[in-house]
């Protein structure tokens, strides 16, 4: 674009001045005009000062300044929604329904009736900062799970990262397509890490960029991941979680490793027992779990219908790793079954009683899969297929957006949680606790056993 000189005759400079200003001025007012949320506030100072004196009128003005900076910091969300990018949002949405048309056709989700193609109804269009919700009537004979097939198709069309869809009511459908990936970096410890309550321990963060935190007391939590995907963890970001209440003698946490120690051996000073040497050892340790729980529910029969962990009586978690390993793989029947006894014992019991399990699984097949309803809590990491999915979270759960297959190895720490109440999968990232500070929390938490053996 080239811009126009200024004129050297004084009276040609002065016509060309003002049409500078004429010009200016228009554009300042489409400016306004396209930004009601900045131009009301501004025309009732103006009217306020007018009607009732400038002094009203800054009254006013500096009232909706506060407004203004409360609203930012209070919901930064909801004063970019209304202030900042109204318009940046009617373009988006307009472009939606400008490309509506040629990409459910090209995506296969029109449909024909006497030569004429039926479009599904883009009945409404949400826009989030990097989450945009696109609210969908569709055609009749189509299902839900036409557009679930479809969400690979969806998000590249729409140059999203991913898509998901699930149902709003009977023949509408809501599809979520994400821009930015808040859980592409690790992350290391949290700001929230701290927590004391064992009913929301946590452990990460959600793709909304909330806190991400899992119910120990009460529940069995079981994860399910190939080699590599980050199962352990989560298993750290537990265990430090209630790192406080393991310290203070609240909660006491146990170990099975049937890698001989090499997965959870670094932070053995956690545990107040650990069994890594041979398939016996480490099915002792569950059937005295499975003692202390038994002697525990028959002390609060009648008295509680929950027992509150003291440190006289503490909350006991049970680490198992690799589950399969002793219930499905154990080639010595009598130990498997007895492994399989005493897991299936505290999973159905030990809620109440706070004997919680913590179970990983590479391989979450069917004989993994039986215990899958007795674990309230399960989170899918990186897995081969989508069937596996299903196992780990539900039936289901792939189809509603959980793509455990499609995280990249290069993202350990990513699953997907089943949310509770039977709502649609959440995709979530574990806190990583490095190595060093695991070694850190082991000699803390060994320390304190010896001063307590010493006592
Ligand atoms: N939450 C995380 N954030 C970033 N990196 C992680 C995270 N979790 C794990 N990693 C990295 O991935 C590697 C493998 O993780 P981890 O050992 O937890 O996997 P796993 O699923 O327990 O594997 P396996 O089943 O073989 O024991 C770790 O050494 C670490 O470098």
């Amino acid at each position: 674009m080239t811009r126009s000189t200024a004129p050297a005759d004084p009276t040609e400079l002065v016509g060309y001045l003002l049409g500078r200003l004429v010009l200016g001025a228009l554009r300042a007012i489409w400016w306004l005009v396209s930004r009601p949320s900045i131009a009301a506030p501004i025309v009732v100072v103006v009217l306020a000062g007018q009607l009732l004196g400038w002094a009203v009128g800054l009254v006013i003005l500096g009232g909706v300044g506060i407004a203004l900076i409360m609203l930012r910091v209070i919901s930064p969300s909801l004063f970019r929604r209304l202030i900042t990018s109204p318009r940046a949002r009617a373009k988006t949405r307009r472009a939606y329904r400008r490309r509506w048309l040629p990409i459910t056709e090209m995506c296969g989700l029109t449909k024909r009736l006497d030569g004429t193609t039926v479009v599904p109804r883009l009945a409404g269009v949400d826009i989030d900062e990097g989450v945009h919700h696109l609210t969908v009537a569709m055609v009749i004979g189509q299902h839900t799970g036409v557009w679930q097939a479809a969400c690979p198709q969806i998000a590249a069309a729409f140059a999203a990262r991913s898509a998901r869809v699930y149902d709003v009511q009977p023949g509408v459908i809501q599809i979520e397509l994400r821009f930015h990936d808040l859980l592409a970096d690790p992350l290391g410890r949290l700001p929230w890490a701290a927590s004391s309550d064992l009913r929301q321990v946590p452990v990460g963060m959600t793709s909304n960029g909330t806190p991400w935190v899992l119910p120990l007391l009460g529940s069995h939590t079981f994860i399910g991941g190939v080699t590599g995907s980050g199962k352990s963890s989560i298993v750290w970001a537990m265990l430090a979680g209630v790192s406080s209440a393991i310290r203070t003698g609240t909660v006491s946490a146990w170990a099975v490793d049937p890698k001989g120690g090499m997965e959870l051996g670094i932070g053995q000073g956690v545990f107040d027992r650990f069994a890594c040497e041979s398939t016996v050892v480490m099915v002792e340790l569950l059937e005295s779990a499975v003692a202390l729980m038994d002697e525990r529910c028959r002390r609060l029969a009648g008295i509680a219908r929950q027992h509150v962990p003291t440190v006289d009586d503490p909350m006991l978690i049970i680490v198992v790793d690799e589950l399969s390993t002793l219930t499905a793989y154990e080639p010595d029947a009598k130990l498997r079954n007895r492994a399989t006894a005493a897991v299936s014992a505290l999973l159905a019991r030990g809620r109440a009683a706070a004997v919680v399990v913590i179970g990983c699984a590479q391989d979450p097949r069917k004989e993994v899969v039986s215990f899958r309803s007795l674990f309230p809590t399960r989170i899918a990491m990186r897995l081969d297929s989508g069937s596996q999915v299903d196992m780990v979270l539900g039936d289901g759960m792939h189809a509603m957006g959980a793509r455990a297959e499609d995280i990249p190895a290069a993202q350990p720490g990513v699953g997907y949680i089943a949310s509770e109440g039977g709502g649609e999968p959440q995709m979530v990232r574990a806190s990583y606790i490095r190595d060093e500070e695991i070694r850190c929390l082991s000699d803390d938490l060994g320390s304190r056993k010896l001063r307590e053996d010493v006592a």
